[in-house]
């Protein structure tokens, strides 16, 4: 700390790490970038891909939303108990990203035509998760503590339970994981939050 992200009023690519600092006691500043202002390109013209989210922690500045869940998982014990545990909690993080990009796909260019094919596709992607969570038995993806990989992994799920609430009705050992982690009491706090509700889960506010 102390922390700081810059971001579009969405949570997006940074609702995973929201949950996982409130989850971790943690406090961060937020700097809000309207489009308008983006588009005159100063900012983006500084940001090392030319992308949000921007994430500042002390004088150390990152981009991309997983580089920066894995630097919060370093930092506040959430990157396993040794290099097998990190590597299986990388992989898992890996997997999640290509149902967010999936999601972000439909979302973004898809979403009129493309919505209901998207839902009757996502059991074939959600029981890969479901196969891990069933297989762990401690509540998580890897090892008996939250990973990054498990804020990202709860987060994505929340959004496809906006997107169809019932897409968890045939994995059992998701739809538990979901309850544990939202009945956390820092991340049920958050998630009850003004500072969370108040953010559409995506920039086009299709959800
Ligand atoms: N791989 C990057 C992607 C970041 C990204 O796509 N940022 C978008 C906003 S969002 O899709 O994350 O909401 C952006 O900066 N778009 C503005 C621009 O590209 O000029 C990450 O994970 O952080």
């Amino acid at each position: 700390g102390p922390y700081t992200i810059t971001y579009f009023g969405v949570r997006g690519r940074c609702g995973a790490m929201r949950i996982m600092m409130a989850d971790q006691g943690q406090e961060w500043k937020e700097i809000l970038m309207d489009f308008a202002d983006w588009t005159k390109g100063d900012l983006k013209a500084s940001c090392v891909f030319g992308q949000l989210p921007k994430f500042e922690d002390g004088g150390l500045v990152l981009y991309q939303s997983n580089a920066i869940l894995r630097h919060l998982g370093r930092n506040h014990d959430a990157y396993g108990k040794d290099g097998k545990e990190a590597a299986r909690i990388d992989m898992m993080c890996d997997g999640v990203e290509d149902l967010r990009l999936k999601y972000g796909k439909m979302i973004y260019q898809e979403y009129d035509t493309g919505k209901d094919q998207y839902i009757k596709d996502l059991p074939n992607h959600l029981d890969k998760f479901e196969a891990v969570m069933a297989k762990n038995k401690t509540g998580f993806l890897v090892g008996d503590k939250p990973s990054f990989a498990d804020y990202s992994l709860f987060e994505v799920l929340l959004n496809h339970l906006v997107l169809c609430s019932s897409c968890l009705d045939t994995s059992p050992s998701l739809k538990s994981f979901v309850e544990k982690m939202s009945a956390r009491p820092k991340i049920k706090a958050f998630l009850g939050s003004d500072a969370y509700k108040k953010l559409p889960i995506n920039g086009n506010g299709k959800q």
